[in-house]
């Protein structure tokens, strides 16, 4: 660009046609002296400093723009002019005339005579003011969303069609134990183990087809080996460059699971002895039963009651008698097979089930444990304080529809038990 004419303003009939062109550049261009004063500015320049260029020619920026900012640029300015360089950066102006603060990227350049002095200089600058404060919204809103989504309870990613990871938030990161930006690019086979990669990536390939969200829960092993239980919750989204990707949240349940898992065993267990309750005895009896009829395969039932345990308990007081449920459930326990199931059908009351067992073998399984019961000795007490129990055996017979009828037969040996006497076993029907 050649050194304008200083004090030149456009006039005349024929206006300049290459002043026209600057005007129309979209861009903040001028010219300055020696002493910072302004020797052109186009229209831009003029409508920013609010004055005809007659005005502003032979003044420097004092004139309009506020001190502060004055500083930096007349720093800027003597690079140019005295050093010669030629910079570009950005540059804030607080503009007098309006109060308000804009940002620009200005190019400074010397401008030279035909002996290469430098007699002044060309400045060309961009207003990146909204830019600027778009770009600030957007940092700020990031760093809004960073801070949501690092301190939410739970992992948050995003995967694109190809198994990638797109993004993952700190909590994920703690979880794998890998930093953030190793997850981002990896596959999620490089990261999980295969099966569960694949199984996120069946349900990945199902929010693709389907468009719609879909949630699981899932039991993952974290960096620490603890497993750990998760609610995943994944919904479609496209990627910033509009590919097709799936937004995961996985919310860690542990707690909420071990506390079900509990209340669950809680619900079917007895708490004094630990063996399955009355309610967990018949649900599995009925499948039990249920299996033996479709396969035709034999399934007995010993119905257990301790003798005389009232007085047992009137005698030595209900803590010992406690001690002797206890002790009478583990003799039991410890003379069954992995799939014979022993329960605390009520106070004093046990029943066994025994899938795969006729009644002689069931018969064989209740002497071993009356035998057993009666050489128990609770806390090491003294002989006298032994216990006995009365045992009817019966088992599944052609006839019956439903597991009650069993059970109901065995309660009846029971009872015939305890009419020979107690301390013995009934096998229905014979004795
Ligand atoms: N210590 C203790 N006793 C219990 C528990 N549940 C029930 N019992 C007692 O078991 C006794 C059962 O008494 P009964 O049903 O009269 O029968 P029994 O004294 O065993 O007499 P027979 O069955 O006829 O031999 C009662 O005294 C109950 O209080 C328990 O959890 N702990």
């Amino acid at each position: 660009m050649s050194k304008p004419e200083p004090g030149a303003a456009p006039s005349g009939p024929a206006p300049d046609p290459f002043r026209q062109l600057l005007d129309e550049v979209g861009a903040f261009v001028y010219t300055i002296d020696l002493q910072g004063c302004y020797t052109y500015a186009n229209r831009l320049v003029l409508e920013l400093l609010g004055h005809p260029l007659d005005y502003v020619l032979g003044k420097d920026i004092s004139h309009f723009f506020g001190e502060k900012s004055n500083q930096v640029i007349r720093e800027n300015d003597a690079r140019v002019l005295r050093g010669g360089e030629t910079i570009a950066r950005e540059e804030t102006n607080l503009i007098k005339a309006t109060g308000e603060l804009r940002t620009y990227w200005s190019m400074k350049k010397p401008l030279r005579d035909a002996a290469g002095n430098i007699v002044g200089m060309l400045g060309i600058s961009h207003d990146i003011t909204e830019k600027k404060r778009l770009e600030d919204r957007v940092r700020k809103q990031k760093e809004l969303l960073d801070t949501v989504l690092d301190n939410v309870d739970a992992l948050v990613y995003m995967k694109d069609a190809n198994r990638r990871f797109v993004y993952a938030n700190q909590h994920m990161a703690d979880v794998l134990g890998l930093p953030v930006e190793r997850i981002v690019g990896s596959l999620d086979t490089d990261l999980l183990p295969r099966d569960l990669a694949d199984r996120f990536w069946a349900m990945d390939q199902k929010i693709f087809a389907s468009g719609q969200r879909q949630s699981s829960e899932e039991a993952v092993v974290d960096a620490c080996g603890r497993l750990r239980h998760y609610w995943r919750v994944v919904v479609p989204l496209p990627a910033p460059d509009g590919t097709p990707a799936v937004i995961g949240l996985s919310t860690d349940i542990t707690e909420l699971h071990e506390l079900k898992e509990e209340l669950r065993r809680q619900a079917s267990t007895d708490g004094l002895t630990g063996l399955a309750n009355r309610r967990s005895f018949c649900e599995r009896a009925g499948h039990e039963f249920a299996r033996s009829r479709r396969h035709g395969t034999p399934l007995s039932l010993i119905a257990i009651d301790i003798d005389h345990f009232k007085r047992f308990n009137d005698s030595y007081g209900h803590p010992l008698g406690d001690r002797v449920l206890c002790a009478f459930a583990a003799c039991c326990q410890s003379m069954l097979r992995e799939a014979d199931l022993c329960a605390r059908t009520g106070g004093e009351e046990f029943c066994i089930l025994l899938p795969d067992t006729g009644l002689d073998d069931a018969r064989r399984i209740a002497e071993r444990i009356r035998v057993s019961a009666g050489s128990l000795c609770v806390d090491g007490q003294s002989p006298q304080l032994r216990i006995s129990a009365s045992f009817g055996v019966a088992s599944l017979e052609s006839g019956d529809q439903a597991f009650d009828t069993l059970f109901s037969r065995a309660d009846r040996a029971l009872y015939c038990a305890k009419q020979q006497g107690r301390d013995c076993i009934f096998a229905w029907p014979g004795g």
